[in-house]
């Protein structure tokens, strides 16, 4: 008998803020489970007969510092996550021989559990477990919490079959953003391949990987880089060599995402909202919650056959009825297609990593440079601070990127050289450090081929010659429901109106130049411009005029999109 078994009721103290000690009493039950330092088990509080998961560990099995930390950590991180589709977690005491960790219980046990039984599971129960797996995945990214060992084993089953995410021990919580980790961690079948390299340290993509081996291993019935060894596995997932067995008959859709997931490069994986909206997800109606027969056998035709009919909505993710299906191209086609500017105000409001608001982008209008007006302009610009920042190409042909993390690249059209700012050790001292492609310092390895995609997306076929030193970079931008709006650091706001029509603002000359929608240039100086008769153009100015009052100062949230 293990010293756990001796214990049969486990006292929770809690000091009340008048002093006074509360003691909830919980009788320990069955065992549900065992893992590697801990033992979980039933436990019913005794007063008001709701039933837990009690987690118990002996303190002389974490009795190494570091092994203590991580337990600490991982306690930090799980003990503020609300979400309906993460394992709540209800209380954490000890004693002097035990820790111990209140969780809900999860009474259908894990996925893992089911696919013992089951072996290999339909579309339609993988399509209503995985989009619970994405909400928890949006909540926890949105969280800067990063999970790390996404699997069938810590992906549980409540009473009424609701996925809940959990095991946080090598879940982390980033600083900032653009943070990468960089410990080895997760289990082998499951490891993303940036997480083995080890080079350029791993963030949320790492979860999207897991996820993609997640949907395989459900639908196939076993991992798709699996082998008897580790460094077999490890090597496969280096190379990418998996493939689909011609006994299975997945359908497209549920290969085009299995495909679009498993690629090397994390930049290149879809987002959580690219995977909700690809037509896996949208080609049909799932259910919210499975019946707890599906535990032991798959769902009799006449179940499967109510959300056979094709649609563009899924009843599983309660959808909008006016919503179609879109088909999600990968990151690089989807970067292709134009899309207006819409959307609120964003500024300090996106820091999520979870892909919840759209790509945005837009090529602006066939401007030639006129009397007083710029030289050199933002010709093209994608939305991509959901991942990585706003990237750009100058009319020159000059691309540039601004980081979420407010650091800014640029480069020449010829791509032979390109400019790093970043901040100074005292506030509002920028560093300016110039490389070549061929040489530069290895941290800058992930902006630096974020900014060769973008280039290379963003193409300028149409350039207008113009050279300049340093090169031109955007110093703030910000999007409200009207407007994108650049600040350049050759001293010109440019802003993009949401009906297609474009204000230039130039510090030097003092003139405003305004294209309408209908792509009629006018150049007037600043001075005549609020009443030069144009109220278009002096409606958008005077618009333009209050944005920049808030964003020119460096200070306050709207100077920029974090
Ligand atoms: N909330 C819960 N409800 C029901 N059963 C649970 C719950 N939490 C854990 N279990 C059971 O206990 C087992 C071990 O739990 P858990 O994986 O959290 O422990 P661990 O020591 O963190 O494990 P690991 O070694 O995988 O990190 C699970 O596989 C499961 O069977």
């Amino acid at each position: 008998m293990s010293r756990h078994d001796d214990i049969q009721i486990v006292e929770e103290k809690l000091v009340k803020s008048n002093g006074e000690i509360l003691v909830r009493r919980y009788s320990k039950g069955r065992l549900l489970g065992k893992g590697g330092f801990a033992k979980v088990y039933e436990a019913i509080n005794i007063e008001t007969k709701i039933m837990y998961a009690l987690k118990m560990m002996e303190k002389a099995s974490i009795s190494k510092a570091r092994q203590r930390q991580k337990f600490m950590a991982e306690v930090k991180i799980h003990k503020v996550l609300h979400h309906t589709n993460i394992v709540k977690f209800e209380g954490y005491f000890e004693d002097s021989d035990f820790v111990y960790i209140i969780l809900e219980i999860c009474p259908n046990q894990t996925l893992n559990d089911l696919m013992k039984r089951r072996k290999r599971i339909t579309e339609l129960e993988t399509q209503c477990y995985l989009a619970q797996v994405l909400s928890s995945l949006r909540y926890l990214h949105s969280h800067r919490v990063i999970h790390r060992d996404i699997k069938l084993g810590n992906i549980f089953l409540s009473e009424k079959m609701e996925v809940k995410m959990g095991d946080f021990g090598l879940a982390a919580k980033l600083e900032f953003d653009g943070e990468k980790k960089r410990t080895i961690c997760g289990t082998p079948n499951y490891i993303a391949p940036e997480i083995l390299d080890g080079k350029n340290g791993h963030s949320y993509e790492v979860d999207i990987w897991s996820f993609g081996v997640l949907m395989y291993t459900l639908l196939i019935g076993k991992p798709p880089f699996e082998t008897n060894d580790v460094k077999t596995t490890y090597r496969r997932i280096k190379m990418n060599a998996y493939s689909f067995p011609d006994h299975i008959t997945l359908t497209p859709e549920a290969k085009d995402l299995i495909e679009k997931i498993l690629v090397t490069d994390p930049v290149l994986r879809p987002t959580i909202s690219d995977i909700e909206e690809h037509p896996f997800f949208l080609k049909n109606q799932f259910p919210k919650f499975l019946p707890t027969s599906t535990l032991a056998i798959p769902p009799s035709s006449t179940y499967m056959r109510q959300f056979e009919k094709t649609t563009g909505l899924s009843s599983g993710r309660g959808r909008d009825s006016s919503a179609k299906p879109r088909s999600m191209s990968n990151n690089k086609e989807d970067l292709k297609q134009s899309s207006r500017v819409e959307g609120r105000a964003m500024s300090g409001e996106r820091n999520d990593g979870s892909g919840s608001r759209i790509k945005k982008q837009a090529t602006i209008s066939m401007y030639t440079p006129t009397v007083g007006g710029p030289k050199i302009w933002v010709k093209k610009w994608v939305d991509y601070s959901n991942k990585y920042g706003l990237a750009f190409v100058f009319s020159n042909g000059c691309a540039g990127m601004y980081f979420n993390d407010a650091s800014k690249i640029s480069c020449t059209n010829d791509g032979q050289l390109f400019q790093y700012l970043s901040k100074g050790p005292n506030p509002g001292e920028d560093i300016l450090n110039e490389y070549t492609f061929d040489e530069y310092p290895q941290e800058l390895m992930k902006k630096v081929k974020l900014l060769q995609h973008f280039k290379k997306h963003l193409k300028n076929d149409d350039i207008i010659h113009e050279s300049i030193s340093p090169l031109p970079y955007i110093k703030k931008w910000l999007v409200t429901s009207h407007a994108i709006i650049f600040r350049l650091s050759i001293k010109i706001v440019q802003v993009y109106f949401t009906d297609k029509s474009e204000l230039m603002l130039c510090s030097d000359t003092k003139y405003v130049v305004y294209i309408s929608k209908n792509g009629e240039i006018t150049s007037t100086p600043l001075i005549n411009a609020l009443d030069s008769g144009n109220r278009e153009m002096s409606k958008r100015l005077r618009y333009t005029k209050e944005i920049i009052s808030t964003m020119i100062p460096n200070t306050g949230k709207l100077n920029s999109p974090r």
